[in-house]
């Protein structure tokens, strides 16, 4: 019944929440969270308490200014008991005049490198008090009499950063879109310099370099939007299984949530800053959105969790993978293939010798990091500090494993909504598909030459199928952008706009600025002129 109490209002923007759990001293170590809720059995209620500076929330989003409740995580005291992180679903200011509660205070963080709308806050309890149905108690419970009555799953908790992980993969989809949108438009308006005297400045569309910066972001994008709708129904199937009590499949999907939104995140902020610098000094212009757009995707590397510390929880179950799978037993679909022990086969320059090769680094990858860590082992090392030794290869495991994921599934949702398309739109996104898978390849030849048998001539062969993938693309590569559909008022930039007025959009901008409202700056008087003049 908290449901019918809590959904509706906030449904009906009675209640606008947010979820703090975040603290000045802890962002992802959450057992190390220090707000504390203590049940008190005469009253029936918890006492939320910020007993240190570095237990105030600090983060959330929204809560300066605009929430009026939010969830709470903190650690759950009971008859003496400390039970470990719970969620609390709390309000904080008051519904009519929005004046924050007695005992709670709550403020803005200041300025940020971009999410400059969020208004993220800080929020410290002076001993406050709530009722006892403000605990969420869906998966455990206190009753009345401060009983702790633990969840069948205590993992449960973290569920919630298991769904945002989930869809920011297909939000970083999103934002590669609009980057990719604005820099490929911009690069088939701009012209620039002149390779051929007797010919015009050519579109810089036409540079091979251009096209080598911009058309990964292109196929990215569908990558991760394809990957994010498969991550989504796996999402959905293992929540059904929850809610039936079997929580066999999560962990699966924590892992590969984890390093999923590790690495698209990466990719997309990298790749925004690269659709930024293709711009040259247009897209360094606020108006162009593009540095706007990676404020808003590099902010994607931290939040809902830091991705070297996502990619090394992955990394942790590659390791148990591999270590029960050695012991014969069955691995989760998305690990099964560590377990493949047949014999390097002949590389081969195709899709799929380029994904079975991905698997090879990944297991390979894998396999050294279980083989460093038992060797620190049987030297005496700690299992913490021997891991800790060996964390740079198993965040690189981890990345190995998420690649080889997601160029799978790119190219077998592709190959499966192939039939369905016409033949000129399932070539060009086959395109996309062999662009993107050689690009990584080369991106990560090194790996490839150390646990598969690619030799050198495969790797100039590759380098020349990337080029002439280049050149395919190249007439289609607006029409991919004007598919994405996306308007002009959600782009919001003078350089991405459909008419490319890019350079009209540009002086009216400027004009816009209060700095252009009169010829002669107020500066002048103030400070210039008393300059010149030897008076400051
Ligand atoms: C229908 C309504 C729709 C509403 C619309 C929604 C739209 C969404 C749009 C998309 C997003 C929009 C943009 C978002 C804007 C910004 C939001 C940002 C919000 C935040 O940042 S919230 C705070 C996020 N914080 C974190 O993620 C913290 C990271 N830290 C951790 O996860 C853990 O502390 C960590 C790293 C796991 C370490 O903890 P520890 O206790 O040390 O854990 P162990 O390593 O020991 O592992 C213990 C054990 O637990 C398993 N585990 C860990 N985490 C999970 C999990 N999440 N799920 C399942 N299982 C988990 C782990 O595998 C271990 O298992 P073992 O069996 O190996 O022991
Ligand atoms: C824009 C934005 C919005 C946010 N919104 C919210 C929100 O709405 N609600 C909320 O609760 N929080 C929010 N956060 C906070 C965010 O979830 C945390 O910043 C994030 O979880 C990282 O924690 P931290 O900042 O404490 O960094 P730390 O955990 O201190 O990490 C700092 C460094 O230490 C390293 N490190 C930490 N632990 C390990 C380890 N075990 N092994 C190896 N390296 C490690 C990390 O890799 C990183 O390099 C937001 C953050 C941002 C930037």
């Amino acid at each position: 019944e908290q449901q019918e109490k809590w959904v509706p209002r906030a449904v009906n923007m009675e209640i606008i929440g947010t979820y703090a759990q975040t603290e000045l001293g802890h962002g992802t170590f959450l057992r190390g969270l220090e707000t504390t809720a203590t049940y008190d059995p005469n009253t029936e209620e918890f006492v939320l308490n910020s007993p240190t500076l570095t237990a105030y929330k600090w983060w959330p989003g929204g809560l300066a200014h605009t929430a009026n409740h939010c969830v709470v995580v903190a650690q759950l005291h009971s008859k003496g008991v400390n039970h470990g992180v719970h969620p609390f679903i709390v309000q904080i200011r008051d519904e009519d005049t929005h004046m924050p509660l007695p005992g709670v205070k709550v403020g803005e963080i200041g300025p940020k490198l971009s999410f400059s709308t969020a208004n993220n806050g800080f929020l410290g309890f002076d001993n406050f008090r709530v009722p006892r149905d403000s605990m969420l108690m869906k998966n455990a419970q206190v009753l009345k009499d401060g009983t702790y009555v633990k969840s069948r799953l205590s993992k449960l908790t973290y569920g919630t950063m298991v769904f945002i992980r989930v869809m920011i993969v297909t939000d970083m989809a999103y934002y590669l879109s609009v980057g990719a949108t604005i820099a490929i438009r911009y690069s088939a308006v701009r012209h620039q310099s002149k390779p051929k005297e007797n010919e015009p400045e050519p579109q810089i569309l036409d540079y091979v370099t251009q096209q080598h910066k911009l058309f990964i972001a292109l196929a990215s994008s569908h990558a991760f939007r394809v990957t994010g709708q498969w991550l989504w129904t796996t999402f959905v199937r293992v929540n059904k299984a929850l809610t039936s009590g079997n929580a066999d499949t999560l962990p699966e999907l924590h892992a590969v949530a984890c390093c999923l939104k590790a690495v698209t995140t990466r990719d997309a902020a990298s790749m925004v800053e690269a659709c930024r610098m293709s711009c040259g000094g247009h897209g360094y212009m606020t108006s162009s959105y593009l540095p706007i757009l990676y404020g808003i995707t590099t902010a994607a590397c931290t939040y809902e969790g830091e991705n070297t510390v996502l990619l090394l929880q992955t990394a942790r179950s590659l390791v148990k993978a591999w270590q029960k799978g050695s012991k014969g037993k069955p691995l989760s679909p998305t690990e099964a293939y560590l377990m493949d022990k047949s014999p390097v086969p002949k590389w081969e320059n195709t899709l799929d010798g380029i994904i079975a090769g991905f698997r090879r680094v990944s297991a390979g990858k894998v396999q050294d990091c279980v083989s460093k860590i038992d060797k620190l082992v049987k030297m005496g090392t700690s299992y913490e500090d021997a891991w800790n030794q060996t964390s740079v290869r198993l965040v690189a495991a981890s990345e190995a494993h998420s690649r080889a994921v997601i160029l799978a599934t790119f190219r077998a949702e592709v190959s499966r909504a192939a039939a369905a398309l016409s033949p000129p739109l399932a070539r060009v996104l086959h395109q996309l598909v062999h662009l993107y898978t050689v690009y990584w390849a080369l991106e990560r030849v090194g790996d490839l030459l150390l646990y598969t048998s690619i030799a050198e001539r495969d790797v100039q062969e590759l380098q020349q199928q990337y080029e002439d993938l280049l050149q395919k693309i190249r007439p289609n590569t607006v029409g991919l952008v004007d598919a994405f559909d996306l308007r002009d008022e959600i782009l919001n930039s003078t350089l991405g706009a459909y008419d490319g007025r890019v350079y009209e959009r540009l002086m009216e901008e400027a004009l816009k600025s209060p700095l252009n409202a009169e010829p002669v700056n107020q500066s002048f008087h103030k400070y210039l002129k008393p300059f010149m003049q030897g008076k400051l």
